[in-house]
């Protein structure tokens, strides 16, 4: 990318692309000849075993391990509420975040199946971000400052991140953020989000299709992308996206809205969203096509809208599986199978 240092908020994000680390290519190779061991067929446990190289990659580890998985779920209020976009009012949003707490919620009850960490931050949830159809959400300083918080927010604390969002109207934004990275029409990105009536579906189109024009000249680069259209969480699950790569934090995606702040990642530098992995397609409508421009294939397709990371969640079962399996099962020889076929 051919850019000149200013100074600006925005140009401290950018500077992070170069630094990122890479795969381990040795930690993938020592745990493919492990699987060529383990008292199986060659290749039968399927994507379980891809599973297994993916973390063994990013963490660096050829004994990869899933004892500290977390749920970070950010959540905000977005001013194109106001546009009657959602079937919920806003002060959902502040509600669900004391359900969080009560451990009333999706999300807590998948986070003690599973025994996953469960983290919610409060993004300014008084002050709503501007409405994308009249103004910017955010300012570039805002808008870095809370990249800059979703980095913090995980640091330290985790082997397998799972993001989650909570934000009433906040799947518009995240239809914004598709329509203005991958063009189309505003009504190929919106869909029921909390389950909009047909007017409610309209006027969500029509949110979209306004904010994209009015911000239009400023969207071909994708933080600028992420500040007009987007939203505190977007911001922040950018931020920990990005941080989560530099600690070599494997990452597992939700749904709609947590893919968008992934779209924004990748828009920047397709290599960016590499230790990210798709738990589950949601049934807003365009996450599948979304997910195929970002070249991931989700790991469950059960139906779910819901956001608060639960999708994310749902796969860690599948995830701690796939490691107890690789690590724990045992080779031909200790079993005393024969291991070529006839
Ligand atoms: C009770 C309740 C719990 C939720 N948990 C997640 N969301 C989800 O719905 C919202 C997005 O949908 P929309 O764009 O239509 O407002 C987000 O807050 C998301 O996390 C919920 C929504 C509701 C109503
Ligand atoms: O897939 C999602 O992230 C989603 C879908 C509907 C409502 N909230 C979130």
């Amino acid at each position: 990318m051919s850019h000149t240092p200013t100074g600006l908020p925005f140009d401290d994000i950018r500077a992070l692309l170069p630094q990122m680390p890479q795969a381990s290519d040795t930690c993938v190779d020592i745990v493919r000849a492990r699987d060529q061991e383990l008292v199986k067929p060659a290749g039968a446990l399927g994507r379980m075993e891809e599973i297994v190289e993916w973390l063994a990659a990013w963490q660096g580890r050829s004994q990869p391990a899933v004892l500290r998985p977390m749920v970070a779920v950010f959540a905000a209020n977005h001013g194109v509420a106001a546009q009657g976009v959602s079937a919920y009012p806003q002060a959902v949003t502040r509600q669900m975040l004391e359900t969080f707490a009560a451990g009333g919620a999706a999300i807590n009850q998948i986070c003690a199946t599973y025994d996953i960490g469960l983290k919610v931050f409060d993004l300014a949830l008084d002050i709503p971000t501007g409405d994308i159809t009249q103004e910017a959400a955010l300012d570039e300083k805002a808008a870095a400052a809370t990249f800059a918080f979703g980095m913090e927010a995980i640091a330290g604390g985790a082997d397998l991140l799972c993001l989650g969002e909570m934000g009433i109207a906040n799947t518009t934004i995240a239809a914004a953020i598709y329509h203005a990275l991958y063009g189309g029409e505003a009504r190929d990105w919106v869909g029921r989000g909390t389950g909009v009536d047909d007017a409610g579906l309209n006027r969500k189109a029509a949110a979209v299709e306004k904010a994209v024009a009015l911000h239009k000249a400023h969207l071909r680069d994708p933080l600028e992308v992420m500040r007009r259209v987007g939203g505190r969480e977007i911001c922040a699950l950018a931020g920990a996206i990005m941080a989560a790569r530099m600690e070599r934090i494997p990452v597992v995606l939700d749904g709609y809205v947590v893919t968008a702040a992934a779209a924004i990642l990748h828009a920047l530098d397709p290599s960016s969203i590499d230790h990210c992995i798709a738990g589950h397609l949601s049934s807003e409508g365009a996450h599948g096509e979304v997910l195929s421009r970002l070249g991931k294939k989700p790991l469950l397709d059960l139906g779910m809208r819901l956001g608060e990371g639960s999708g994310a969640a749902l796969a860690v079962g599948l995830i701690k599986a796939a490691v107890a399996c690789h690590n724990d099962m045992a080779t031909f020889e200790q079993a005393k199978v024969a291991s070529k076929p006839n």
